[in-house]
């Protein structure tokens, strides 16, 4: 099985390392500096579940990208997807399955428009990885879990062999026959946990301290599984409760990977992650405050950035 994973960021990095360092067949879309980056360090991995160089990894860079790919891991950020679509385009040919690593939904409609809805699964990671000052993938927890499957539920022969080679790799890995709901699930997580940290400038536990901050991640949460119910995605029972414990865990050092963006001054998934769940809750008429002034702040972060 061919994989091409795009992009080797913190998500494409990581997944992607595992995948090789199991001997699988990754081959790394990436951009010049980044292919020379693994060019000469090679793809480092520091990790609370092992460290690994791996020496020399296989990248292409779009311009010379020829081959068709089995598998396409797509793990750009969202306001990088369109280049990224025009880069990683000649590799997907009838049989390729398309498995997105991004945060939100709304990438899906701009996959499905591009490359057909048969081709693009479901998929989702939970992971807290960044990349360091010299371009090392970093995990920060030990926690790590990857998921997909076909968005009707179905578990088809390609979803199968995807999940026999990934479970070669990567701790975490499993086929879902449910992955809508749970990407649903983890975008009400990721959420309420990237608009209450990055609103904050802390941490859960942190925020946990101050006047008021326990309602208001919990408020995040009610607001963010309000917009799931009624788009058809009720958070489940065992999902909600697991995600208030993370959310109310006193101590805490848990952020968003969009509050380490912001720390670190890089460009943040603003619309895709907030504004467009915003947009979600005004056609339901969905109440969202608390949201609503989280997306405000980070428009005015890119704002100020923009400079
Ligand atoms: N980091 C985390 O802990 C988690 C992140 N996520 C989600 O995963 C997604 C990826 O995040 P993350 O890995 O952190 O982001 P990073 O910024 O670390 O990595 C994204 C990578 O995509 C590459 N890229 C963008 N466009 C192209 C292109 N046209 N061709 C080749 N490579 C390209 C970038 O390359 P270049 O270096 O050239 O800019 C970069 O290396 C996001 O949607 C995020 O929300 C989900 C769970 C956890
Ligand atoms: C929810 C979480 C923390 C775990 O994957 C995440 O997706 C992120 O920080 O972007």
């Amino acid at each position: 099985m061919r994989i091409l994973v795009v992009g080797a960021g913190a998500i494409g990095g990581y997944f992607g390392g595992r995948l090789l360092q199991a001997g699988r067949d990754v081959t790394f879309l990436v951009r010049p500096r980044r292919a020379s980056e693994l060019a000469s360090a090679g793809l480092v991995i520091k990790s609370p579940n092992g460290d690994v160089t791996l020496k020399n990894p296989p990248t292409v860079q779009a311009d010379a990208l020829k081959d068709k790919f089995d598998v396409v891991l797509l793990s750009c950020k969202a306001f990088d997807l369109d280049d990224a679509i025009k880069s990683f385009a000649a590799a997907v040919g009838p049989n390729t399955a398309i498995i997105p690593m991004l945060n939100g939904m709304k990438h899906l409609d701009t996959l499905d428009a591009r490359f057909g809805k048969e081709r693009v699964l479901g998929g989702l990671c939970a992971i807290a990885a960044t990349l360091n000052e010299k371009r090392e993938v970093v995990q920060l927890q030990p926690m790590q879990s990857i998921n997909y499957g076909e968005r009707d539920g179905k578990m088809s022969d390609r979803v199968k062999a995807i999940d026999e080679a990934f479970k070669s790799g990567i701790t975490g890995a499993t086929a879902s026959q449910n992955i809508m709901q749970d990407m649903w699930e983890k975008w009400v997580f990721l959420s309420s946990l990237a608009a209450s940290t990055s609103l904050m400038r802390a941490s859960v536990g942190d925020i946990l301290t101050a006047p008021g901050g326990r309602d208001f991640l919990l408020g995040m949460l009610d607001e963010t599984s309000a917009i799931a119910a009624a788009s058809g995605y009720p958070p489940g029972g065992p999902f909600f409760e697991r995600v208030k414990g993370n959310l109310t865990a006193e101590g805490s050092p848990m952020t968003a990977s969009m509050f380490r963006d912001i720390k670190a001054g890089l460009p943040v998934e603003a619309d895709h992650v907030i504004g467009d769940l915003i947009a979600r809750a005004d056609a339901a008429k969905v109440p969202v405050p608390k949201l609503r002034i989280a997306y405000t702040h980070l428009k005015a972060y890119e704002k100020q950035r923009a400079g």
